[in-house]
């Protein structure tokens, strides 16, 4: 049966980067995805946003929706300190099963649990099943007809602290205008945008940064 994109993907990594070295697993899938196929990683520029926001926050407890290859997950928990973790969430089993190789190759296991499964389902076991109290730090880039009904059951299930930080992906290609408006009006979060582009193209993107005011 021929292999997958993300297999294909994975594999030029076991090839090409360094075991337990997570920056050379980053710059390997960056350099095949523009290169060779593109594929839905944040990409290197709206990576180093990413990176500035982890940096800037200093989790100790990480939330991922959408964790694709483990991209963002290796990216996110190589900037993490002692202790701090990562719940990264896969609704795809065949994208969690590259995900999971990607994330031990780079030897961040430690710092990151893959939970299988749909967003919805899963951020409400959050507190009792996954033992968070709250979240310090969100990435959402899952669906992005999911950021705005998942920011709003964030808060039903009291997830977020006065600072919390949303970051989400692809605000404007493909898109996520409900979300964007829902944000930007609501009283409990301060909104920053950060103009990019697409991973690997010349195509304009953005993120929005969102602080939960409490
Ligand atoms: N736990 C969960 N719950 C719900 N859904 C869940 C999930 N876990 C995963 N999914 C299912 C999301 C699958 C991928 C989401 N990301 C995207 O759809 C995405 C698409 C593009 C794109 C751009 C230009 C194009 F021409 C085509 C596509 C770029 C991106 O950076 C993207 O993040
Ligand atoms: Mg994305």
């Amino acid at each position: 049966m021929n292999q997958s994109k993300e297999q294909r993907i994975l594999n030029f990594v076991l090839q090409n980067a360094v075991r337990g070295d997570p920056c050379s697993v980053v710059d390997t899938i960056d350099k095949y995805c523009s290169q060779k196929e593109w594929a839905m990683n944040v990409g290197n520029e709206k990576g180093e946003i990413l990176d500035k926001t982890v940096e800037e926050v200093n989790p100790s407890v990480a939330l991922e929706l959408g964790t694709y290859c483990g991209y963002s997950a290796v990216r996110i928990s190589r900037l993490l300190k002692a202790g701090a973790r990562l719940l990264t969430v896969e609704f795809n089993p065949e994208f969690a099963a590259i995900a999971k190789q990607m994330i031990e190759f780079a030897g961040v296991q430690d710092k990151v649990k893959l939970l299988e499964g749909p967003s919805e389902e899963i951020i409400p076991q959050l507190k009792k099943k996954y033992e968070v109290d709250t979240l310090d730090f969100v990435f959402l880039d899952h669906w992005k007809d999911r950021y705005r009904p998942d920011t709003i059951l964030l808060q039903e299930c009291n997830l977020l602290r006065k600072g919390s930080v949303l970051l989400a992906d692809n605000v404007i290609f493909p898109g996520a205008p409900d979300f964007l408006d829902y944000v930007r009006k609501s009283p409990h979060f301060q909104c920053t945008y950060y103009p990019s582009h697409l991973e690997y193209m010349q195509v304009e993107d953005a993120m929005e940064k969102a602080v939960f005011l409490g």
